[in-house]
């Protein structure tokens, strides 16, 4: 027996002929660049290598002294029911193919097949293991509750129950090589779940983004893949591409969701085979890299208009996760608020200012359209200007819109008309109901804080207070 390691699992080769083992090996090895192969030529002694070992595929030959190939089916099926067993016959018979997959087996095949097909099987058995094992793994996660490595998930401050479970998500699907989707509004904190996905990949690379947004095919080709000298005009020195640079590590490809359909191409051969011609070369290249995509458009309405390759599309959802908007974890914004007013002083050399009681409630109110992007702006550029112990609220109105004489934000390219509040009505309401509207809004706006709207209103707080008491009376 000899042990040689790809996937995470073995995969054990039962033969009695030591040459065809050999030869087996070395096809799943150049081939599909499997690594993980224990091989055996005594079949009786398969059932304590599956007991020792943690093999997850086993390639079985039918016809061994000792024990044949149908009995050790048979036994490996009622011990090990985890395990995919592929028959790998000499013997072309359909009744035979068909009492090994009633005994359990995966898959059957002839020794005399094309070299391709017994490797695709045995790579289709490698992924459904893999995946077989993510889905147990998720499930005792998402049981055990808590992620198991909160260190990892250091950098991303939430305290929101869907975040948390996200984060036991991606602790089940870290170490998976299939791809991950991560998707989510712009400035939820995509790339920080992809830079923890990394961290707990046990990946020895490194993690390499790429921005393809606006990138075109040629650009995307050379960037991912490289080029030898003289492959185009200008290519005076030969370039090692990203995926070169992320060998044993992770491929982080940022708005996926913008990728030519020429690009998606080259993207889904590299995850297909692994192997890449940087341009100008005949010669293929194998790099064994993570590939993380991450995306803020609706990748399933891309592809249902024909602007994303639907095989593409299923290959890189293999594992997913949207990332919530932070307008529906609102109990984040005090703590990320503390956090950004920590880190906003660090960085700018001053000391932490207290933020003022009526902040956390105009924050609630807000919508955060840019997320935590957005909330971070705002505390830094509020941090950068601000002078009193007590942080000032005029550049949080200014940047939600909200200050009385402050430009109102509104929308590139409106229109005069727009702007009017009036346009649209086809009967102006009178002087009172204005009145009590405005003061609705402005309340609202304030998340019920009276002194906030009154200072929206540009009227004291004892004044709206009046106002809003003679409302209820009625
Ligand atoms: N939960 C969080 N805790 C601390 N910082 C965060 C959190 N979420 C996001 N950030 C910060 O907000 C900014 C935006 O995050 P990030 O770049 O990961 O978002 P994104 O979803 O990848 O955005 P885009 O789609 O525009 O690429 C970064 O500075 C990041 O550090």
């Amino acid at each position: 027996m000899s042990e040689r390691v790809s996937p995470a699992f073995g995969i054990l080769l039962v033969d009695d002929e030591p040459a065809w083992l050999r030869s087996l090996a070395m096809t799943l090895e150049r081939s599909a660049g499997l690594t993980h192969l224990i091989t055996c030529d005594d079949p009786r002694r398969v059932l304590e290598i599956l007991d020792g070992d943690d093999v997850g595929v086993v390639l079985l030959d039918l016809t061994m002294p000792h024990l044949s190939g149908e009995e050790l089916l048979a036994l490996i099926a009622a011990d090990h029911p985890g395990v995919s067993v592929i028959v790998v016959s000499g013997m072309n018979q359909i009744e035979t193919a068909v009492r090994c997959v009633k005994l359990g087996a995966f898959d059957y095949h002839v020794k005399t097949d094309e070299e391709d097909r017994l490797v695709a099987g045995v790579l289709r058995a490698v992924r459904m293991q893999e995946l077989q094992r993510e889905n147990l793994e998720m499930s005792s996660r998402l049981l055990a509750g808590a992620p198991q490595h909160p260190e990892a998930f250091s950098g991303i401050v939430t305290s929101d129950p869907t975040m948390r479970t996200l984060f036991s998500y991606i602790e089940a699907v870290a170490r998976s090589p299939q791809p991950l989707l991560i998707t989510g509004e712009s400035g939820v904190g995509k790339e920080l779940i992809a830079r923890a996905t990394h961290q707990l990949s046990g990946c020895r690379g490194a993690l390499v983004a790429v921005n393809v947004a606006g990138v075109d095919d040629p650009v995307f080709a050379d960037t991912l893949f490289g080029h030898v000298r003289g492959a185009f005009t200008g290519a005076e020195q030969p370039r090692r591409g990203v995926v070169e640079e992320a060998a044993d590590g992770t491929l982080f490809l940022d708005e996926i969701g913008d990728l030519s359909i020429a690009s998606q191409v080259k993207l889904l051969r590299f995850l297909q085979d692994g192997e890449y011609f940087p341009l100008g070369s005949d010669r293929p290249k194998r790099v064994k890299a993570r590939v993380i995509v991450a995306t803020h458009q609706d990748l399933t309405a891309k592809e249902k208009a024909g602007l994303f390759r639907r095989d593409l599309y299923y290959r890189l959802r293999t594992h997913r996760v949207r990332v919530p908007p932070l307008r529906e974890r609102k109990g984040d914004v005090p703590l990320l608020l503390e956090h950004f007013l920590d880190e906003a002083a660090r960085s700018l050399g001053k000391k932490k200012p207290t933020a003022p009681r009526q902040l956390a409630q105009l924050l609630a109110a807000h919508d955060f359209p840019g997320n935590v992007r957005e909330l971070k702006a705002m505390v830094f550029d509020a941090v950068s200007v601000h002078k009193e112990r007590v942080l000032s609220m005029d550049s949080f109105l200014d940047a939600i819109g909200l200050r009385r004489g402050a430009p109102a934000a509104a929308p590139a390219g409106e229109g005069e008309g727009e702007k009017n509040p009036f346009a649209g009505l086809e009967r102006l309401p009178g002087f009172d109901e204005s009145l009590e509207l405005l003061i609705q809004e402005a309340m609202s706006r304030a998340g019920g804080n009276q002194t906030l709207a009154a200072r929206l209103l540009g009227i004291s707080q004892p004044a709206l207070s009046k106002r809003l008491k003679s409302y209820r009376r009625g």
